[in-house]
């Protein structure tokens, strides 16, 4: 089976331009299959706080009423989008840059909740992912880079959390791919005390995952992420790790980075 392997950068490493060009450089020289997923909640946080759109996380989703979807569709899938497609151009890395909406790649529904409204909000699975035409890309040696803007294809796009897209794509590919998923973040994996950066686990179970859980060791964005990640390798995504951004090369040569999720 062709290896592929899906990749996951989020918003303090897209809003640091030296770390963000030095991640794209790795991520360049990885040999065969290979698609990118971006987040970019930082920067959608400081644009809004300029222009005064006051904003709220619930479970670590945005609400997304009509003006954030406004500035998130600009800053993940215009700003952000572009420049890494045109920094992975300078390092010789033919990449291709999408929102959901483009070849209908992502197909959302929007999320229904009894009693929160999350506004455009796009929840997705396996069936929303246009794995053929993803396939049909590898095999021209092209390089998805994907933003977390989806649609419903009804007109509307809406907001994604981007480690659900990543988890949820590498899921839709591992029926014809060997997959390896990489969560890169600014820590060396899970830690089992976020102040001790050599705490990292080697790796985590379901187990020991509800353990740290319910002893409080998990705070702000680590839960989606460990969430996606357990959901992605309970269905047939190969290998899934979270790595410290700056490791990517060691993880593709070595492959024993950061933390590895099992089940
Ligand atoms: N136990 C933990 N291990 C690692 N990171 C943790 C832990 N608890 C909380 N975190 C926090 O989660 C953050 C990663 O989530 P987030 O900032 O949403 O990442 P991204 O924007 O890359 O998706 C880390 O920077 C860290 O501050
Ligand atoms: C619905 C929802 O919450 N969408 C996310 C999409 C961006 C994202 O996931 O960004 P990071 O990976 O940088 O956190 C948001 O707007 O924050």
């Amino acid at each position: 089976m062709q290896k592929v392997h899906i990749i996951k950068i989020g918003g303090a490493l897209i809003d640091d331009k030296k770390s963000l060009k030095a991640f794209l450089e790795q991520f360049s020289q990885i040999g065969g299959a290979k698609i990118l997923i971006h987040g970019g909640g930082k920067i959608a946080e400081t644009l809004a706080e300029k222009l005064k759109i006051t904003q709220t996380m619930i479970d670590g989703r945005r609400i997304t009423n009509k003006k954030t979807l406004k500035l998130v569709t600009m800053v993940y899938a215009g700003r952000i989008n572009k420049n890494i497609v045109a920094k992975l151009q300078s390092f010789n890395c033919n990449a291709m840059g999408f929102s959901g909406a483009d070849g209908n790649l992502i197909q959302a529904e929007k999320r229904q909740h009894p009693t929160i409204n999350f506004g455009f909000v796009g929840d997705i699975n396996e069936k929303s992912i246009n794995h053929e035409l993803i396939t049909n890309m590898i095999n021209l040696g092209l390089v998805p880079v994907f933003s977390a803007i989806t649609h419903d294809k009804k007109g509307n796009l809406l907001n994604t959390n981007a480690d659900t897209i990543a988890g949820t794509i590498a899921q839709a590919l591992s029926k014809n791919f060997e997959t390896e998923l990489l969560f890169c973040f600014d820590k060396n994996g899970v830690l089992e005390n976020v102040e001790d950066e050599n705490s990292n686990l080697k790796t985590i179970n379901k187990t020991e995952f509800s353990e740290l859980k319910s002893q409080g060791k998990f705070h702000k964005g680590i839960l989606p992420k460990l969430e996606n990640a357990f959901k992605a390798k309970e269905n047939g995504v190969q290998k899934v790790s979270l790595i410290n951004e700056k490791k990517l090369s060691d993880q593709i040569k070595q492959g024993n980075e950061g933390t590895e999720i099992c089940l």
